[in-house]
């Protein structure tokens, strides 16, 4: 891949918490404008590689580097959005005058306008008018999504997005990823749950800080010989505690 068609490079990256390595040697390239699933079980470290990714987190060893600059750069401050698995929006404020807070502070030329649109991207438009402070767990999941989607961020970095959402909104998610995605924009979006991984250009699996595969879902399926990806992601599983 050459550097342009890369959104996300992470080369050797480790990182300590709690005197533990949750992360050990991680790397791997993210391309422009795909959807890439960061997917494994609770713990294995996907929080913290997409912290990393942000620059928020401190590495023990490796490189990140993140649209061509190293990951933290002030110069990626308006080009990444990150929602993180806790809602980041304010309880007192309309849904309406929050999303338009957060577009003013970003500086876009239309705060109202694209509050509206990014309102309407996660279904939200009925519930505009409420305060944040009364919607429900999903709802403000959502509206804290919204929040990343402001402006125009090249690469989107999504902490399990679709947790605790029916069905039908975590498709309808999922098909606004993509449709992002065809715009140009990148997406890193994680989540446990692996029957989201079909939905995803491209998926990293992850196990107690090691990568396991950095693959399409066809390759997955082609290199496991299983047609479900729960069952490839076991495979691998078995695979590398036996190379262990
Ligand atoms: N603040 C912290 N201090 C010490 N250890 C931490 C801290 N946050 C996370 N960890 C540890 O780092 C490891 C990776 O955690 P991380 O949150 O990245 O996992 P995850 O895959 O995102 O999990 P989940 O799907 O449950 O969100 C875990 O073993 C966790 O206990």
């Amino acid at each position: 891949m050459t550097n342009s068609a890369v959104a996300v490079a992470v080369d050797g990256l480790r990182v300590i918490r709690g005197g533990r390595e949750v992360l050990r040697s991680v790397s791997f390239d993210v391309p422009r404008g795909s959807v890439t699933g960061l997917l494994g079980p609770s713990g294995c470290g996907k929080t913290t590689l997409m912290r990393a990714i942000v620059g928020v987190q401190i590495v023990a060893g490796g490189t990140v580097t993140v649209l061509g600059q190293p990951a933290g750069d002030p110069l990626l401050r308006d080009k990444i959005g990150y929602a993180t698995q806790n809602a980041a929006v304010y309880a007192d404020l309309t849904v309406t005058e929050c999303l338009t807070y957060f577009a003013s502070v970003l500086r876009v030329d239309d705060p109202a306008a694209d509050a509206r649109r990014v309102i309407a991207d996660v279904d939200l438009t009925d519930h505009a008018g409420k305060l944040v402070g009364n919607l429900s767990g999903g709802q403000r999941g959502r509206a804290s999504l919204a929040v990343a989607l402001l402006g125009t961020p090249e690469l989107l970095v999504l902490d399990e997005p679709t947790v605790g959402l029916d069905p039908v909104l975590r498709d309808d998610l999922w098909t606004l990823f993509h449709r992002i995605a065809e715009r140009g924009t990148t997406l890193l979006v994680s989540s446990h749950v692996m029957d989201e991984a079909a939905r995803c250009d491209r998926l990293l699996l992850m196990r107690e800080g090691v990568l396991l595969a950095d693959d399409t879902p066809e390759g997955l399926r082609a290199h496991t010989e299983q047609s479900d990806l729960e069952q490839a992601f076991l495979r691998l599983v078995r695979e590398s505690e036996a190379a262990a």
